[in-house]
């Protein structure tokens, strides 16, 4: 099978054995957003620059979710990744356990185990999570899987180039589509100041036919929008990530070859007062020639730091824009503070899942969607 094909060793040092083996696309003709593909080495020219800034506007304007190529990781850098995460999630769950997160405390840092909520009457989540903080002077020691250890420089290694060198560009590709100075969301953002910046591991672990048939069209993660300024999903193969479109629509997000999908999220929203949308997504349950397969997910989760006040920019372009954010005016409230209401709300979400009533945040609700 496929997914037994990811091979690896828990004592393997850096860069040796660990290896990875995606499973193959789906063939299911699926329902896909048209999206937009960045290539990011575009921005080495002055016009290139110009290209990528008015295809960023498009794409903001529109879904909020886009793809990004030649971001400048390899695919063995990815691949790498995907591999930890596997060894990671395969460890068993009492040593799994050991290094389990303080959602509270320390938000997604450490591990997540699966099954805190009921989806639907007897079927809970199957998602796993392993998280890291920014490596900097205010990451918490802890304990970490000897995995996770012996690969932390090419994990710190990868974080940082997310974050700086692929943050980096669209954060001044985003300055430039508002006509604000070029370092305006960077100087916001950077790696070594106190942030709640994350890169994630993510299993969305197999299901029975019998859940699946439970489930539905019941979403494994309902509809959201995420927390921070932008998001970076590393491309895998697995289905079931739907973005809703500015006419209310789902539709597929396809595995773009060689690309990170990026969307955009609400601290960008509320500064811009929604003319950069917070894309509500959510994950089905993978079609029919997938269900049998674990779904690994690398994330990065790009935040403001921690103490920046989210209040909207003063953008000539955005004079007559209004506000159309569906998340309110965050007035004043600080990235920290929104991080962590949040974090918190999620970490309670447990009984109040099967409703849609909307959760209130920091003062500001958040909208469930189905
Ligand atoms: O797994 C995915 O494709 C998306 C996950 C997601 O939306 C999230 O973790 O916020
Ligand atoms: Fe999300």
């Amino acid at each position: 099978m496929a997914e037994k094909q990811a091979v690896g060793s828990i004592n393997s040092r850096e860069g040796e054995t660990l290896k990875y083996t995606y499973p193959p696309e789906t063939k299911a003709d699926l329902d896909y957003a048209d999206l937009v593909a960045l290539d990011l080495s575009l921005f080495d020219s002055p016009r290139g620059v110009e290209r990528l800034a008015d295809q960023l506007k498009n794409a903001v304007e529109n879904t909020g979710f886009f793809y990004i190529t030649n971001f400048g990781l390899s695919q063995a850098e990815i691949d790498h990744q995907f591999a930890i995460a596997k060894e990671v999630f395969d460890l068993p769950l009492s040593e799994k356990l050991k290094y389990e997160a303080n959602l509270e405390m320390d938000g997604y840092v450490g591990y997540r185990p699966s099954g805190n909520r009921e989806l639907v009457p007897g079927v809970f989540d199957n998602i796993e999570v392993y998280g890291f903080d920014q490596f900097n002077s205010y990451r918490r020691r802890r304990e970490l899987p000897p995995v996770v250890e012996q690969n932390l420089s090419s994990i710190e290694k990868v974080s940082r180039h997310l974050h700086i060198e692929v943050g980096g560009k669209l954060l001044r590709l985003i300055s430039i589509v508002l006509g604000l100075p070029e370092d305006y969301f960077l100087s916001r953002h950077r790696y070594d100041h106190k942030g709640g910046c994350n890169l994630r591991y993510l299993k969305y672990g197999a299901r029975s036919a019998e859940e699946v048939e439970k489930l539905g069209e019941t979403p494994s993660v309902r509809g959201h929008t995420d927390f921070g300024t932008l998001t970076f999903l590393l491309r895998q193969p697995v289905a079931g990530l739907q973005v809703n479109t500015p006419d209310g629509q789902w539709k597929y997000v396809k595995a773009h070859p060689a690309s990170i999908t990026v969307n955009v999220a609400d601290m960008m929203d509320f500064v811009t007062g929604g003319y950069l949308r917070s894309s509500v997504h959510r994950v089905l349950s993978p079609p029919a020639d997938q269900a049998r397969l674990d779904r690994i997910g690398v994330v990065y989760f790009l935040r403001y730091e921690d103490d920046v006040a989210l209040r909207r920019v003063d953008s000539p372009i955005l004079k007559d824009w209004g506000s159309r954010s569906r998340l309110g005016e965050a007035s004043g409230i600080t990235a920290g503070e929104w991080v962590k209401a949040r974090t918190s709300d999620n970490a309670k979400m447990t009984a109040i899942y099967l409703n849609h009533e909307p959760q209130v945040a920091g003062g500001i609700k958040v909208k469930n969607y189905a």
